[in-house]
């Protein structure tokens, strides 16, 4: 066990930040040290702060107000690239008991959660999949669950069994949500319907469950660094309603304020790639409570492995030409994890530079 204050770690204490607070610290061991992470402050917005917008999804749905919601759909994926999700269908009691699952597993002792350990050259599992220098204030499990043969052996199968079957439960219910939304935001970018449902159907699908421990300086530390999924799109639970999600908005951190029964969508890199950069996927971070725990579950929605990534081609013309390469699924997944999870880089490498573009447009 780590003592107070000590900088020489023991190697549960670098890997499980829970471990870590089981004696109390007073101040943060330098491995965990991120300076500089509140700037620019919130603080320093003038006026008052934005408000993440809301999607109601029984609009969508309605045929009365499907057309008004829809337009509000492409607009914040335009301008916020995330936003607030009601009235999903998702049932509330099965986010209470998946709540309750996940606070259990993170109860169970370490060596209980070892058993599902991030494996050499693996980034799937329990815990860190590779020990930066510095490192984030959380404990992580990610695990792919779809397609089901992508499931390793001893990760989903070998979840206790109340966590694995309501787990279950909550992706078939995103699946369908997810599904749905794709449809929608199929028709706000006026694409070819096919093209999207093709690329979604079946895909690889993935979950990222973590525990913020609070922390006694919870402005040194972050529990998530500042990033952007590589996904299609995210859906996140703020399992317990803890607040601590920030995205960056006009260079400002704008804190998303947890609503009760509301998921948190945003568009990934892959769905700005689609959508040809008429969407955005914004940066985001995940902030430290002092007295809280906070636990979230991200759900990540992406085309299956065999797809082509790339601009839709319902969106390309002599008008509008491609500015992001096109890559197969499969690769984009493996080049994505042999980097680091951390601002915009992925990206960016998928951006067609500007030579190539004028060649591209050259060609046209
Ligand atoms: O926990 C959160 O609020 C954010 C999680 C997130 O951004 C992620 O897992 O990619
Ligand atoms: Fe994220």
């Amino acid at each position: 066990m780590a003592s107070a204050n000590s900088d020489s770690l023991d190697i549960h204490s670098v890997f499980s930040v829970q471990e870590l607070i089981k004696e109390p610290i007073i101040s943060v061991p330098q491995q965990y040290v991120h300076l500089n992470q509140q700037n620019p402050t919130v603080s320093e917005f003038t006026g008052p702060l934005p408000t993440l917008p809301t999607i109601d999804f029984k609009q969508l749905v309605s045929v009365d107000t499907t057309d008004l919601e829809l337009e509000r759909l492409h607009s914040t994926c335009k301008e916020w690239g995330f936003f607030q999700l009601v009235n999903h269908e998702v049932c509330s009691s099965l986010m209470d008991e998946l709540n309750h699952e996940i606070k259990q597993f993170y109860n169970l002792p370490l060596e209980e959660k070892m058993k599902y350990m991030v494996r050499p050259d693996d980034f799937q599992g329990y815990g860190k999949a590779k020990l930066e220098e510095k490192l984030d204030w959380g404990d992580r499990f990610y695990l792919i669950t779809n397609p089901v043969h992508h499931r390793k052996p001893h990760l989903f199968p070998e979840l206790p069994p109340s966590l694995r079957n309501t787990l279950e439960c909550y992706l078939l219910e995103l699946q369908r949500l997810a599904m749905k939304l794709l449809g929608f935001i199929a028709e706000a970018l006026k694409m070819d319907l096919k093209e999207i449902e093709e690329m979604f159907d079946d895909g690889m699908q993935s979950v990222r469950m973590t525990y913020y421990p609070p922390c006694p300086q919870p402005e040194n530390v972050i529990g998530l660094r500042p990033h952007s999924d590589a996904t299609g799109i995210t859906i996140l639970n703020q399992v317990n309603g803890v607040d601590g999600l920030q995205i960056k908005k006009d260079g400002f951190w704008i804190p998303v304020k947890f609503i009760p029964d509301a998921l948190v969508v945003n568009v990934g890199d892959i769905l700005e790639i689609m959508s040809n950069g008429v969407y955005n996927s914004i940066e985001h971070r995940a902030t430290i409570n002092s007295e809280k725990e906070r636990i979230s579950i991200a759900y990540f929605v992406n085309p299956k492995f065999e797809a082509e990534v790339g601009p839709a081609t319902s969106l390309i013309n002599p008008q509008s030409p491609p500015l992001f390469r096109s890559m197969r699924m499969e690769k984009y997944v493996k080049d994505f994890f042999s980097r680091k999870l951390c601002g915009k880089s992925f990206l960016e490498h998928m951006k067609i530079e500007s030579t190539e573009e004028a060649t591209l447009l050259d060609g046209n």
